[in-house]
């Protein structure tokens, strides 16, 4: 059991609410609501791992909580049960069509409702980790190219809604192949870890994101970021990346590891796949130049 995981139990019977959380409190973090408003707030800003809802309550009652904890794309994934006095099979069943994972009828049985909550919990956990690994590069931490192309799209809109700039910079570690031949594939997994962590360190805003878009090649994408800001952000990666000095003996471009990197940023009319390619059409003339380099689309 996860002695850290939330639980939100919202009911505007002060009597119910102390049971329910004297009996959960040595294995959970508890939060109390004691109506439909606090209970909003509070998932809001805490993000329980799961609410125990009470379905009538004053002000807003249970169903229209969830609805609107389903509504907002910060509660929408919370796990809800119902712990309700309606106990008719309607009310059960509107519940759960609601989208609840459980429905308790009142009056509870403590033995089930700890055993109903701890099974949610651990489908919570469960459904975590199969979002971890459906998002996440195994080799480099960083998120993977799915997450990047899911993050990508909804950055793109939100760019084009509210008219600010997004930019896509690729960075592609030069003479990788030499690496491995030189030092061993293990080495160069090493080399791309530390290559990934100085990266995903340097892209700081809220929003910005570094991910592995394949091989020895990473993406950061910097949302609200114009093209000056954006190639700072490149720069301070290849300059961390001068600091690390990974030795790198069989390179024809320095005796370091270096990255070259191609840089866009969002032009009117233009949609991701033009933007992305525009991102890597510059990364393959930063190769041509030379190598370990920013070459960013000029502005038109
Ligand atoms: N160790 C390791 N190597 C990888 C991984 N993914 C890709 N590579 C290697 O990265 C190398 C990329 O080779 P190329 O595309 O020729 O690029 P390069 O040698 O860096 O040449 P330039 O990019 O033109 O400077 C290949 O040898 C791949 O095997 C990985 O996960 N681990």
């Amino acid at each position: 059991m996860n002695p850290l995981q939330k639980v939100l139990v919202a009911d505007d019977d002060p009597t119910n609410r102390a049971v329910l959380a004297e009996l959960l409190k040595p294995e959970y973090t508890v939060l109390l609501a004691k109506d439909g408003t606090q209970a909003l707030e509070r998932a809001a800003r805490h993000v329980p791992d799961l609410v125990l809802l009470d379905v009538m309550m004053p002000d807003l009652d249970g169903f229209e909580v969830l609805r609107r904890l389903r509504a907002d794309p910060r509660t929408a994934d919370i796990a809800v049960i119902f712990v309700s006095g309606l106990g008719r099979p309607e009310d059960e069943a509107q519940g759960l069509k609601l989208g609840a994972a459980d429905y308790i009828a009142k009056p509870f049985n403590a033995t089930v409702v700890m055993a109903r909550v701890a099974l949610h919990l651990q489908m919570v956990r469960q459904r975590r980790m199969l979002e971890h690994l459906a998002h996440v590069d195994g080799l480099t931490e960083l998120a993977n190219r799915r997450r990047f192309d899911e993050v990508f799209a909804a950055e793109f809109v939100r760019a084009r809604k509210r008219a600010t700039p997004l930019s896509v910079a690729l960075l592609d570690i030069d003479a990788f192949k030499q690496y491995n031949d030189h030092y061993g594939h293990p080495a160069g997994d090493r080399a791309l870890r530390a290559v990934a962590r100085t990266a995903a360190a340097c892209v700081r805003r809220p929003g910005d994101l570094a991910a592995r878009y394949g091989g020895e090649e990473l993406v950061l994408l910097m949302p609200e970021a114009d093209a000056g800001v954006a190639r700072a952000v490149v720069d301070r990666v290849r300059d961390a990346l001068d600091r690390l000095a990974i030795g790198h003996e069989a390179s024809p471009v320095a005796p370091v590891l270096t990255v070259s990197a191609g840089g866009a940023t969002l032009l009117p009319g233009e949609d991701t796949t033009a933007l992305f390619a525009a991102a890597d059409a510059h990364l393959y003339r930063a190769k041509q130049a030379g190598r370990n380099r920013v070459v960013w689309r000029s502005a038109p």
